[in-house]
């Protein structure tokens, strides 16, 4: 299908997004299409979240959401952190019965969603006690539970190892028609996904499909990773540059 004629979900028409006064990104035109996969780039503070903080407001119900920071209670089992994806739409008391007696179908349900994520086996462990890339996945898989036709991610491949991250876009790509998923994987931005978005200086200075772009244009998106590379090596006694002793040395130096 041509892009022109798939229906259009969301569009920002020269409008100031941001919180409250602070405008992140002044004046956005960027339009979001059904069948659309887009990888959203831009370095730390470039406006991701704040980006698809509104797209979320605006997508309402029709939108999965993985957040950055994954939002899991700790001391609850990774059934009931899943669980969590569907909560507004059972009554209260189902929720609460559902707490000390896990429902059975939504057990059924969390439980093939667990096998796909490798989780299986940690269903009834409280999410304090995982690993990082173990919490990322459980994440994904409350948001994979809100069974909406859209997804939008805030970094929910950060934390596992590349062949994962690709397994988990695949099993995300399975279940919607439509993502948004922030990442900093520039390669596997355009590998696995459709279109780019862009953010640098509080613009948006990419919205392409990946087929036209290349390594070097996203690299551009990352001034500050270029500047990394030319600060003094952290073994220059008198470099003089605050802080540079904890900065990893730049890969290819001696
Ligand atoms: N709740 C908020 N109120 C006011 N300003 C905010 C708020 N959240 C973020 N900001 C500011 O908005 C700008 C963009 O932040 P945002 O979190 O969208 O960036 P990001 O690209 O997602 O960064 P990162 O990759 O570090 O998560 C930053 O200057 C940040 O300080």
């Amino acid at each position: 299908m041509e892009g022109e004629q798939r229906r259009l979900l969301v569009r920002f028409d020269g409008e100031d997004i941001g919180h409250g006064a602070h405008v992140v990104l002044p004046r956005l035109t960027l339009a979001l299409r059904e069948g659309e996969r887009v990888a959203l780039l831009g370095q730390s503070g470039a406006g991701k979240s704040t980006l698809l903080g509104e797209l979320r407001r605006r997508l309402d119900r029709q939108a999965a959401w993985c957040p950055q920071h994954h939002g899991l209670v700790p001391q609850l089992a990774v059934y009931h952190n899943v669980f969590m994806g569907r909560l507004p739409e059972h009554s209260a008391l189902a929720n609460l019965w559902n707490l000390v007696h896990p429902l059975r179908r939504p057990w059924r349900e969390v439980s093939t969603l667990c096998d796909e994520l490798g989780l299986a086996d940690l269903m009834r462990r409280p999410v304090g006690q995982l690993s990082g890339g173990q919490r990322q996945r459980v994440a994904i898989a409350r948001a994979l539970y809100q069974a909406r036709p859209l997804f939008l991610g805030d970094e929910p491949v950060a934390s596992v190892d590349p062949h994962q991250a690709l397994r988990l876009l695949s099993l995300i790509d399975a279940r919607h028609t439509t993502s948004v998923v922030a990442l900093h994987q520039r390669e596997l931005a355009l590998t696995h996904f459709d279109r780019v978005w862009g953010l640098r200086d509080g613009r948006l200075v990419i919205d392409a499909p990946t087929d036209s772009l290349t390594l070097a244009e996203l690299d551009a998106l990352y001034p500050d990773a270029d500047a990394a590379r030319h600060i003094p090596d952290a073994r220059d006694a008198d470099s003089g540059v605050p802080g540079v002793n904890a900065l990893p040395c730049p890969r290819g130096r001696p």
